[in-house]
């Protein structure tokens, strides 16, 4: 293993600076795209790995973690966040001593299908050394488990058995820009936790998320400008790491003229690609079951009606209440002379690959949260996504193979009107649940939480009295006993129906 960077030894890259503002390291920009080449299916995992453009930055990635208490790794889609960082860090020791290392998804189809890969990677049966936990599944071996991959829910509520992740040497939080409540949760407990265990090492890592604010909100010197790191500890100011290069080129097509119903524009989308051009499967990303639904009668209309060239479209439903063996079909391998046509919500959206898939159909719309504290009414609208959302869905393409992106929208808007990141979660949320697992956390202060993005003083009030008026809060806004204490044991979603 001498190739691989270990903690300890020198600097790796003479080209790697110090950021005059402290602390903060980058990398500068002089890395090719490492993928070009064709004949993947003749290497073997090894070699495909080490053509990943994050493999040039391992010993960087190493060094940082092992120098700073956070560091933030940005990287094109495909770029091999997910899969490898947690390869290298198991391969320069930080698994050793039965220590693990987890890395958070913000969804369950994510976690499975990520650790599989890796287990594969690693030449290991899924659930011993590499493993994952997502409710109600525990495909881990405690004492033999070195990565672990866990829905961020998981790892808030592995928490109140372990309030400093003792286990855990190092931490990577995926797909961090996503900013659903438990990822704001966990980001907020995770640097109250570094306070406690300033050895702990944090990796916040995206293709699409704001570097600066993250590391903004990691960087301890507001506290104490004076903070310099102790004697074996890490620098507790966050690195950034910029990793250049994408796997395969993703040919972006853009619509002349806007339309009003993006389903028939998916439709007609596909059947445009079937007729003209090479084989590959299609991703489409429609809002909720009942788009997705709709674009399936749509769809199925057409091809009868078109005739038999069109019988060779395989369509699959994709969405998080369908069942587990009808989401695995997705996975299976298109039959010679069929092409798979998978519609989905954003389930699909961040972390996976689907081996097969050369084009992806965007519709621009998902459903979304949204909250009035007045109300009290928290609904799911169709609203239009933001461009973090569009590059993570163009991302689903290009992983294996070249790619192509057909937004169903106008260039134009896409680059005058869609917001760049969406909304975080906890913004547009009712807050109760949120509450109710902080305070079984042991935070007594939640005014005084230091969240990556504040929730609203409504929102806020709102859901503290709620919870008073069920008897779940005390007057001094403690959890009641008993009842109190067993709500906080549901889980995050029950909670939500629960109150
Ligand atoms: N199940 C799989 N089958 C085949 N190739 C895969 C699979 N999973 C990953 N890969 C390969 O590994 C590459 C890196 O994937 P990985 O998920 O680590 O990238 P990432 O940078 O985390 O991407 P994203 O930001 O989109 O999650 C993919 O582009 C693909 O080439």
């Amino acid at each position: 293993m001498s190739r691989f960077w270990r903690p300890g030894s020198e600097k790796p890259s003479a080209s790697l600076v110090d950021d005059e503002e402290g602390g903060v390291l980058f990398l500068p920009t002089n890395t090719n795209a490492s993928s070009s080449s064709s004949g993947f299916g003749y290497a073997s995992l090894e070699r495909l790995r080490q053509r990943l453009p994050v493999y040039k930055y391992r010993k960087a990635i190493l060094y940082l973690v092992e120098r700073h208490a956070t560091t933030i790794i940005v990287g094109e889609t495909g770029s091999g966040k997910s899969t490898q960082i947690p390869q290298y860090l198991k391969e320069a020791g930080w698994a050793e001593g039965g220590r693990l290392i987890g890395c958070t998804q913000p969804r369950r189809l994510a976690v499975q299908t990520v650790a599989s890969r890796v287990a594969e990677e690693v030449g290991v049966k899924l659930g011993e050394e590499v493993g994952y936990t997502i409710r109600f599944e525990d495909e881990t071996n405690p004492g033999m488990t070195m990565i672990k991959f866990l829905t961020d829910g998981v790892l808030i509520r592995e928490m109140m058995e372990d309030p400093l992740l003792s286990k855990y040497s190092v931490i990577m939080i995926d797909e961090a820009h996503e900013r659903s409540i438990s990822t704001d949760i966990l980001l907020g407990l995770l640097k109250k936790i570094q306070r406690r265990r300033p050895e702990l090492r944090l990796i916040i890592s995206s293709a699409t998320i704001e570097a600066r604010s993250m590391s903004t909100f990691f960087s301890n010197r507001r506290k104490n400008s004076l903070l310099k790191p102790a004697d074996g500890l890490p620098n507790p100011e966050p690195a950034i790491l910029s990793v250049e290069g994408r796997g395969y080129t993703v040919e972006t097509h853009y619509l002349e003229e806007p339309v009003s119903d993006y389903l028939q524009a998916a439709v007609n989308t596909v059947l445009i690609i079937h007729e003209k051009e090479p084989p590959g499967d299609i991703l489409v990303f429609l809002t909720g079951q009942d788009d997705i639904d709709a674009a399936l009668k749509l769809l199925n209309d057409e091809i009868q009606h078109l005739g038999k060239h069109y019988f060779d479209l395989v369509i699959l439903p994709l969405y998080s209440g369908l069942p587990r063996g009808d989401q695995d079909l997705i996975f299976a391998p298109t039959s010679k002379g069929k092409r798979k046509v998978v519609i989905s919500t954003n389930i699909a959206e961040t972390s996976l690959t689907l081996e097969g898939v050369v084009y992806v159909v965007d519709s621009g719309f998902s459903k979304q949260k949204c909250y009035n504290p007045i109300s009290d009414l928290e609904s799911l609208v169709v609203a239009p996504i933001s461009k973090a959302s569009a590059r993570q869905r163009a991302g689903r393409a290009g992983r294996v193979r070249p790619g192509k992106c057909f937004r169903l929208y106008t260039e134009e808007y896409y680059l005058n009107e869609m917001q760049s990141d969406g909304i975080p979660e906890m913004q547009r949320s009712n807050l109760v649940s949120c509450i109710i697992q902080l305070k079984a956390l042991g935070i007594d202060n939640i005014l005084g939480f230091d969240w990556p993005a504040s929730p609203s003083p409504e929102a806020m009030i709102r859901a503290l009295e709620i919870l008073f008026s069920l008897g779940i809060l005390d007057e001094d806004a403690k959890l009641t006993v008993p009842i109190g204490f067993q709500v906080a044991e549901m889980p995050l979603n029950i909670l939500q129906l629960a109150t």
